[in-house]
């Protein structure tokens, strides 16, 4: 069987053109939307990530703001920082990137956030209101990676309805609100979500229409778990040092040969990343309408 592919790429930059006409819209009323960052500390993939947030802000006319503090900043001052974005007219959501070093209270953080500005969907009260309804539509955001996922899928004619979906990890950016959109009824797929105390994981997945792996296992999914036309999307990153040349490259959970059993797959690199990027986005644009009053 040749799987085909889920490009997020080529999704992400579709979304993107879509963004853009929304921002000039916004703007020609006089709202201008801006992202917030709040970067704790000196972690290289994290500062990578951030900067590739300014970057995709400036492409679809987002204006973009930065709090940087260094790795050694109290709980307070980060605290304070929240604040200063929760307080700035120019910031119209934030994010606080993701994870804090260790010793800081994350979710002491993120309860900080104003929810009318959570640009990543992971406020407490965000997340309630996606554990509140099932059906109808959201009008909060919603996390990035599972909003990006479910989108990737859809657009490329993929249908969730009905399917038997296995989701390995329950973290709180990934797994656990992967769950509660994949179980909307717009979206009515039945998912089980797997973790480290699950008994007979490769039975589970043998049975899945659709695989979502983010458990941060290198190659946790092999070919032999994995049902003929199943859908994997792989959302690992872990990262493997080439020992002769020193380079270090993007390794995901879902070990390439499986590959070969299924109908779709998402690249990794190429695949949901781009599409978290995208979402963090439309999650901006959404709440700047919202703000404005001209939400569709
Ligand atoms: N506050 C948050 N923190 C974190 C989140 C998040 O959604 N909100 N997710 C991840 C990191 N992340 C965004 O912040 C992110 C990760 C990966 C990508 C991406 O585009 N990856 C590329 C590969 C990049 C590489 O080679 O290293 C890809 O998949 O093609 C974008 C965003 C944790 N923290």
């Amino acid at each position: 069987m040749t799987a085909q592919k889920l490009d997020g790429k080529a999704t992400a930059a579709a979304i993107k053109d879509e963004l853009r006409g929304r921002v000039d819209a916004l703007r020609e009323r006089g709202v201008v939307p801006g992202l917030g960052t709040l970067l704790v500390g000196d972690d290289p993939g994290s500062q990578w990530y951030v900067a590739g947030k300014h970057r995709d802000c400036a492409e679809v006319g987002i204006e973009s703001l930065r709090e940087d503090l260094p790795a050694d900043a109290t709980q307070a001052e980060i605290e304070a920082a929240v604040t200063r974005l929760n307080e700035d007219p120019a910031c119209t959501g934030f994010i606080v990137q993701l994870p804090l070093p260790a010793g800081i209270d994350t979710n002491r953080i993120l309860e900080l956030v104003d929810p009318a500005k959570d640009a990543d969907g992971l406020h407490p009260t965000n997340l309630g209101r996606l554990v509140l309804r099932v059906g109808g539509e959201i009008t909060s955001p919603l996390p990035c990676t599972p909003r990006g996922i479910v989108e990737l899928v859809q657009r490329h004619g993929v249908d969730w309805a009905g399917k038997e979906v296995v989701v390995l990890g329950r973290g709180v950016t990934v797994g656990r609100p992967m769950g509660l959109l994949l179980t909307r009824k717009a979206v009515n797929a039945t998912v089980t979500l797997t973790h480290t105390g699950t008994r007979d994981l490769p039975e589970l997945v043998r049975r899945a229409d659709v695989v979502v792996a983010a458990a941060g296992v290198e190659g946790i999914v092999t070919g032999d778990m994995v049902k003929p036309g199943a859908v994997l999307i792989d959302v690992g990153v872990s990262r493997r040092t080439d020992p002769e040349t020193g380079k270090s490259r993007v390794v995901g959970d879902i070990a390439p040969e499986a590959r070969e059993q299924a109908a779709w797959y998402s690249p990794n690199p190429g695949g949901v990343g781009p599409m978290t990027r995208a979402m963090l986005l439309a999650n901006v644009v959404d709440t700047a309408e919202r703000q404005a009053g001209t939400a569709s």
